[in-house]
């Protein structure tokens, strides 16, 4: 529901990956003042079907809407975005589970280009239940030394700057300057902001100023960075959950540390 632009990035982005990969998938395009009732009756059915193995409720949803029961209502075991409160208590507890794809495609990332975690000073810029929060406990359950800022942190930058390994999910295009990034470290840049450009169409830019190439050890694009592990993350659970609906076994078996993708 609704124009969000990271949201239409990511629905175009996975329509087409899915049928790259040969997974069905179907977008449900609802208008702007359905009742929550309907979006409600909506995921029942699609709970109910069979041919039907995992389900993703694209956020944000309109105002209207309160969207913690609309992610209740998901069944776990389609839970292929990991944000119902099931998924959440397995990534917490240490358990396998699904996970939600963004910081799942993050620690997919790290794995491949071989950049550490484990001892290392993470810091996550933004707290949010969809990236900042999860990737707190993925990176935990990896063994770095995490820290969560958000809005009402002050000095952002002294922040930032004891970081090994900063991860920025603000929704602030270039928040992040050079003068905020320790030499060296690994900054993931995991925020899609639509920026007017001479086009008039807009241009996508991450939250993390350019400059700071010059500056990190390593630095993700924005476009063409987590956006695409995500899509990679998102296909890789469906995957895992209709195997385990098809084993009838009660929990997908994620791998943990590499994200999920690597193994
Ligand atoms: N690449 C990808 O695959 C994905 C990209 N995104 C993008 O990542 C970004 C974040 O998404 P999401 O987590 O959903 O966003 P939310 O708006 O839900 O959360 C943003 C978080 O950033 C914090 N924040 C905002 N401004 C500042 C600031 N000036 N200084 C410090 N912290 C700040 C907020 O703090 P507070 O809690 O105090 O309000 C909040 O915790 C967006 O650009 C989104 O489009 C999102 C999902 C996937
Ligand atoms: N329930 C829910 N789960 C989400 O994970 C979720 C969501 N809602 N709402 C919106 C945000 C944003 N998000 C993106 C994922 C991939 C790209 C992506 O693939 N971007 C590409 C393509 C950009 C382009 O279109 O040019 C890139 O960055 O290179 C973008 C954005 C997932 N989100």
């Amino acid at each position: 529901m609704g124009d969000d632009p990271a949201s239409v990035a990511y629905v175009r982005g996975k329509a087409r990956k899915a049928a790259e990969v040969g997974l069905r998938s179907t977008v449900h395009a609802l208008p702007e003042a359905t009742p929550q009732a309907e979006l409600l009756a909506l995921i029942a059915q699609l709970n109910a079907d069979p041919a039907v193995h995992g389900v993703l409720v694209q956020l944000p949803l309109p105002v209207h809407l309160d969207p913690q029961p609309v992610l209740d209502a998901v069944l776990p075991a389609k839970d292929v975005d990991g944000l119902h409160p099931v998924s959440t208590g397995h990534l917490w507890a240490g358990q396998p589970g699904l996970r939600p794809c963004t910081p799942a495609g993050v620690m997919a990332l790290l794995a491949f280009y071989g950049l550490p975690v484990a001892g290392q000073r993470a810091v996550i810029v933004g707290r949010s239940a969809l990236v900042g929060r999860p990737l707190a406990a993925l990176l935990l359950n990896a063994n770095a030394t995490v820290t969560l800022a958000h809005s009402r942190t002050p000095d952002l930058g002294a922040v930032t700057r004891e970081a090994d390994l900063l991860i920025v999910a603000a929704g602030r295009a270039h928040l992040i300057t050079p003068d905020m990034v320790r030499p060296g470290a690994t900054v993931i840049d995991v925020g899609i902001n639509r920026v007017p450009d001479e086009t008039g169409q807009g241009r996508l830019t991450g939250d993390v100023h350019p400059g700071v190439a010059g500056v990190a050890g390593a630095l993700t694009p924005v476009p063409g960075g987590v956006g695409p592990m995500t899509v990679a993350q998102l296909l890789m659970n469906t995957v895992l959950a209709a195997e385990a609906q098809q084993a009838q076994s009660p929990q997908p078996q994620t791998p943990e540390v590499s994200g999920g993708l690597l193994r």
